[in-house]
C-alpha cells in the first residue's frame, strides 16, 4: 500500500470519529443579545480526566513544515481533549490516525480552512500542529494537571504528505 497520504477537505461528518470541527455550523446557531450576536453553541467539549486537572487555553504558533512531509510520528493526550481553533485565518492540516490495538493506523489527512478549528477527543492520535505556508496561531484549549497526559508512537516506516497548496497560493 502507498505511503503516500491524500488529503481529504475537513468536513463534520468525515472528521466525527476523532473529535469535532469547531467552525460556524449553521444547525448550531441561534441568536442572543436581543438578535446581535450568533451564537454557534456547543460546537465541542472539552474532556479532562484525573484528580486536580484543569482546562487552561493557550497560544501556539505553528512554524509552517515543508513539504513534502514525512509523517513519522503521532501522539496522544489521554487524560484530555485538545482543541485549535486558527487565529491568522490560514489554511492548515489536521492529521489524525485511528487506534489500533494501542499504535496509530494509517494516518488521514485533512485540510482544514482558516476558519475551521477542531477539537481532538481525548486520547485520540494526532500529529502535533501542521502550520501552511507561514507561521499561523492557534487558540489552543487543552488540560493541565498531574499525570503524563503524552503518549507519542514512531512509525516503523513513514508516510508522505504532499504540498497541500500546491498549483494554489498559500
Ligand atoms: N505538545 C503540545 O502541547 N502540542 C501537541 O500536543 C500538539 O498536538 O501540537
Ligand atoms: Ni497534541
Amino acid at each position: 500500500m502507498s505511503r503516500l497520504l491524500s488529503i481529504e477537505p475537513l468536513t463534520k461528518e468525515a472528521f466525527a470519529p476523532f473529535g469535532s470541527v469547531i467552525e460556524t455550523e449553521p444547525t448550531a446557531m441561534r441568536f442572543i443579545n436581543g438578535g446581535n450576536t450568533e451564537r454557534y453553541h456547543a460546537l465541542a467539549r472539552v474532556d479532562v480526566a484525573g484528580e486536580g486537572s484543569a482546562v487552561i487555553i493557550n497560544i501556539f504558533r505553528g512554524q509552517p513544515r515543508i513539504f513534502p512531509y514525512a509523517v513519522t510520528t503521532m501522539e496522544r493526550h489521554p487524560l484530555g481533549s485538545q482543541s485549535f481553533s486558527p487565529l491568522s485565518d490560514r489554511p492548515w492540516l489536521v492529521v489524525v490516525a485511528a487506534d489500533e490495538g494501542g499504535q496509530p493506523g494509517r494516518p488521514r489527512v485533512f485540510l482544514a480552512s482558516g476558519r475551521q478549528g477542531v477539537n481532538y477527543g481525548r486520547n485520540v492520535w494526532h500529529h502535533p500542529l501542521m502550520s501552511i505556508g507561514a507561521a499561523s496561531e492557534f487558540i489552543v484549549v487543552d488540560r493541565e494537571g498531574p499525570g503524563n497526559n503524552l503518549e507519542e508512537f514512531f512509525y516503523e516506516e513513514s508516510f508522505l504528505i504532499p504540498d497541500p497548496l500546491k498549483g494554489q497560493t498559500p
